[in-house]
């Protein structure tokens, strides 16, 4: 029997109606998706998430429908498909709404996909030694050069003589990104995260070790116990099992994205994701008298007038230029070894060409 998919596609009312997210919505399906999609490619083609990658493909789920798909190296977690069922290989790959990617190192692929369709980044960091300014700006690039919104979320309150110095230190990252301060433990999370937890929202958490992410994670999803290595969830014999899922619906209705390669992420071509963070100094950088100017000692420079006004932190200036020298850095050599990979290529296929063909 053929569905009705009607219910998916953009109201034309404009209206918003009460209802019952639908399977598909607290996937995270939204009128973005699809806008892109007739009602006959629904018909034909349920749309399906990508909820893990595996060696032996795609794992996808959609509403009543749980699948693999071969093995594809434009897909990622959080990707949108519609599914052909006679022909799985050729499953449409809908646009993405964000993307993060990193350099991979090491093997033949440079740039590897790691989550797609992302809401919204926590970006955790604790009121206590781990928290680090430059890290919190250089994961707010990140966040910004994915197209993903980032909340920066300042765990371990209670153990903090002045959690709200933290929060000005944060808030001094960006003025785009709202900041939070909060005890993991305690009841505050739902509370407190609630505008970035709706259904269907996607939702990611970066950070460094032991900052408090599984803590969060649980305390959203109701659960008390904190997981370790990976979620929990039952299987359909009633026991826990740790899958090897890394996107996860909660019962709320929101989806949590937790992959490894998450936590791997550096800055790769970044340039637009830096120069938002440090959108204030860019804009003063453009009014130096000349535009080669490294804001030194070089006269008409509106960066040093600024500094010298106490305007601007001149510690900030120092973060700005070093993730820009690593983001300049990583992007050459990653354009170096696509030209070394290519004159490799074009040496295999000159020596092929001029070797006899095999009868
Ligand atoms: N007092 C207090 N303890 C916290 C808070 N947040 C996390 N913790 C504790 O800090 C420890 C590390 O928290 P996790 O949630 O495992 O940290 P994580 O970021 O998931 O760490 P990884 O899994 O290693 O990436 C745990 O013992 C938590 O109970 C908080 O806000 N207050
Ligand atoms: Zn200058």
């Amino acid at each position: 029997m053929a569905r009705d998919y009607s219910r998916f596609l953009p109201s034309l009312t404009g209206g918003t109606q009460i209802h019952t997210p639908t399977g598909l919505e607290r996937l995270g399906w939204t009128s973005f998706f699809a806008q892109q999609v007739s009602v006959d490619d629904l018909a034909r083609t349920p749309p399906v998430r990508v909820t893990s990658v595996e060696r032996s493909g795609l794992r996808v789920e959609g509403e009543s429908l749980q699948a693999t798909l071969p093995p594809r190296l434009d897909a990622t977690v959080g990707d949108w498909l519609l599914h052909d069922a006679a022909r799985p290989g050729a499953s449409r790959l809908l646009a993405r709404k964000s993307l993060f990617r990193r350099r991979a190192a090491g093997t033949g692929r440079e740039v590897q996909l790691i989550a797609a369709n992302v809401d919204t980044v926590f970006i955790v960091t604790s009121c206590n030694r781990d928290f680090n300014v430059a890290r919190l700006e250089r994961y707010v690039a990140l966040a910004f050069e994915a197209e993903v919104e980032p909340v920066i979320v300042a765990t371990k309150a209670d153990l903090a003589d002045d959690p709200q110095g933290f929060a000005a230190a944060a808030a001094e990252v960006s003025a785009a990104v709202p900041v939070v301060v909060l005890d993991a433990l305690g009841p505050e999370p739902k509370e407190k995260l609630a505008p970035w937890c709706k259904t269907g929202r996607t939702l990611a958490f970066l950070g460094s070790s032991g900052v408090g992410k599984s803590t969060l994670v649980n305390a959203l999803s109701g659960r008390t116990t904190a997981a370790t290595g990976g979620i929990r969830e039952d299987d359909d014999r009633g026991r826990h099992t740790t899958t090897g899922r890394h996107l996860y619906v909660l019962p709320e209705g929101y989806a949590v994205l937790d992959t490894p390669g998450m936590r791997e992420l550096q800055l790769t071509d970044a340039a637009e994701g830096i120069a938002e963070v440090f959108a204030d100094l860019s804009d003063l950088a453009a009014r130096c008298r000349f535009s080669d100017c490294r804001h030194e000692d070089e006269p008409g420079c509106a960066v040093q007038a600024a500094i010298a006004a106490g305007e601007v932190d001149e510690a900030r200036l120092r973060r700005w230029q070093k993730l820009q020298r690593e983001e300049a850095f990583n992007s050459a050599s990653l354009a170096e070894r696509r030209e070394r990979e290519r004159s490799f290529g074009r040496m295999v296929r000159s020596i092929l060409k001029d070797k006899p063909a095999k009868r």
